[in-house]
């Protein structure tokens, strides 16, 4: 699928119909610079705006995305990144971007007015997973990676791939212990509260004013936000959805197979996003 934007707004008729999918990248960005006033892009963060990295620690995102995220949010009615990482991290990233919105912990956390907001719901599940990272460190072999998220504990074991199914496995036996949720990714086994709240539930209520909104990501969990914005097309004949795809080893053919389009890394979604700021016509 051809990635190229139209070169201005004005190619854009006012008032269009919707476009069917399958579609261009080119049709998709006309009719969304017609709609920006009513269009919201979310971003996932790692493999999207950060390429990989074996320690999470050292995520940084792609040097040109900020400048372009602040841009796109300057023409369009929102952005916001939508992440498993906890706001904290976040906003330690994008401290800069006053106008893009940071969603953290699959949305249990949001940042609003200077304070990260946590879903009530999930408090009383943070001394049990300082106790979990705790233990994951003692009990894990050593190349396993413990990140503790407050409400939740990663587990990684991309720089010891052979210890995949032993640490599944911890995971499954330590998620039934103390009820948790289990949440695949790239290389990690995440240990999550049973609170309902997903990616897919924050991009739900997020498009629920919108008449057109873009996601895109690169992980298991991001399929989950790919069908909310299908869902809210089944329904609403009036709202367009875009779901674009960052290529990547591990999960890259499954989210490439529920995406409109996919891109070749996080350095190609700034390009691919700098190349379409022309189509705002500003
Ligand atoms: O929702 P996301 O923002 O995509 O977060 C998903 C997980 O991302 C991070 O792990 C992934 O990126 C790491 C750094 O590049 C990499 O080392 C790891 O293998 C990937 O799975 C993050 O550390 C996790 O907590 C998130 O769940």
């Amino acid at each position: 699928m051809p990635e190229t934007p139209p070169e201005s707004s004005s190619e854009a008729p006012l008032n269009n119909a919707r476009p069917s999918h399958p579609l261009s990248a080119a049709e998709a960005w006309q009719f969304t610079a017609s709609r920006a006033k009513d269009t919201t892009f979310f971003f996932d963060f790692d493999g999207v705006l950060s390429p990989v990295t074996d320690d999470p620690d050292a995520s940084q995102p792609v040097p040109s995305v900020l400048g372009v995220l602040e841009q796109l949010a300057a023409r369009v009615a929102r952005v916001a990144i939508v992440s498993a990482r906890p706001v904290s991290f976040l906003r330690s990233r994008f401290q800069s971007l006053e106008h893009v919105d940071l969603y953290g912990l699959y949305g249990l956390e949001v940042w609003h007015d200077g304070d990260v907001v946590t879903e009530p719901a999930a408090l009383p599940w943070v001394p049990p997973m300082a106790e979990l990272a705790e233990r994951a460190r003692a009990e894990l072999p050593e190349p396993i990676l413990v990140e503790y998220k407050r409400l939740s504990v990663a587990l990684h074991y991309r720089t010891a791939p052979q210890l995949a199914a032993q640490v599944e496995r911890w995971g499954h036996e330590q998620a039934e212990r103390l009820g948790l949720r289990v949440q695949g990714g790239r290389m990690v086994v995440e240990l999550k509260p049973p609170v309902d709240q997903d990616k897919g539930m924050v991009i739900s209520e997020g498009v629920l004013n919108a008449g057109c909104a873009w996601y895109f990501g690169d992980d298991m969990s991001d399929i989950k936000a790919f069908d909310a914005l299908r869902a809210r097309e089944a329904v609403d004949p009036d709202f367009f959805g875009m779901c674009v795809a960052v290529a990547n080893p591990e999960t890259g053919a499954e989210v490439s197979s529920a995406a409109d389009l996919t891109l070749e890394s996080p350095e190609a979604v700034a390009g691919f996003l700098a190349g379409a700021l022309p189509a705002f016509g500003r």
